[in-house]
């Protein structure tokens, strides 16, 4: 069964198609603030909380869900925040084709897709080869924050960052425990409702980090990265 795609008119919204890489955020937003990336915003709960906290920080939410798209920038256009932008668009492919080194203040992956099956796992966002192309990303400093409702997920990925050297834990302990100001999302709050925990890793990159290609592991379409006809190397 086909969904219907729901058409997404916001002034939040920023139409792939409309977009030239690399993209030029500062004339998007008018201002050169800091630039911050949520993957996987879902119905746009945390983004919300997230920029009314961050004034100073310009906000791109990015989800490949067309309706949670939707539902994002109808929560945003509710509220008088001019600091965030929506795309639908997959995460290893707007960082291939339309970021570049260096480009983010941060970024924020909550309770991504959790994959729990062991013959899944290979699909899970978060491994080794993506952190180390998040460092190419993310300023020197800029931070990296990770939660998950998974004790697996978060086990998987606390020794992973560890062994990068360019990362740096901002934690006594990875996992660690959610800060009291960290805003909550829809998966979140479902968790934590039910008594159970969400387990929390913020690093950042550190300042001494050398940049460059290095980091880049190929892009290519397979699972959850199904665009075919837009070149990128
Ligand atoms: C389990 S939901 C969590 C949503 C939200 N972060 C929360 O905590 O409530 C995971 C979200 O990530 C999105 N997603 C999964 N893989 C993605 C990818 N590679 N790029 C962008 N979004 C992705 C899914 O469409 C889904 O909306």
């Amino acid at each position: 069964m086909t969904q219907r795609i729901i058409e997404i008119t916001s002034p939040t919204f920023l139409p792939e198609q409309q977009l030239e890489p690399p993209v030029d955020f500062a004339a998007i937003f008018g201002n050169d603030n800091p630039l911050a990336l949520e993957i996987g915003c879902g119905i746009g709960d945390f983004i919300v909380q997230l920029a009314a906290q961050q004034p100073q920080r310009n906000f791109l939410a990015i989800d490949i869900y067309n309706k949670g798209c939707y539902k994002t920038c109808r929560r945003i256009d509710k509220t008088s925040l001019t600091n965030v932008r929506v795309m639908r668009i997959e995460a290893r492919f707007l960082l291939d084709r339309y970021l570049t080194m260096d480009s983010l203040d941060a970024v924020y992956i909550n309770c991504p897709d959790p994959w729990p099956k062991k013959r899944h796992r290979q699909r899970r966002l978060l491994n080794q080869e993506f952190l180390k192309t998040l460092l190419y990303y993310l300023r020197p400093g800029g931070e990296l924050f990770f939660s998950t409702d998974f004790a697996d997920y978060a086990e998987q990925v606390a020794p992973q960052l560890l062994s990068l050297p360019d990362y740096q834990s901002k934690l006594e302990q990875l996992p660690g425990q959610l800060p009291a100001d960290y805003p909550r999302s829809k998966y979140m709050r479902r968790f934590l409702d039910r008594g159970q925990p969400i387990y929390f890793l913020h690093c950042n990159k550190k300042e001494s980090c050398d940049s460059g290609p290095h980091l880049l592991a190929p892009v290519s379409p397979g699972f959850r990265t199904p665009w075919s006809t837009i070149p990128h190397g």
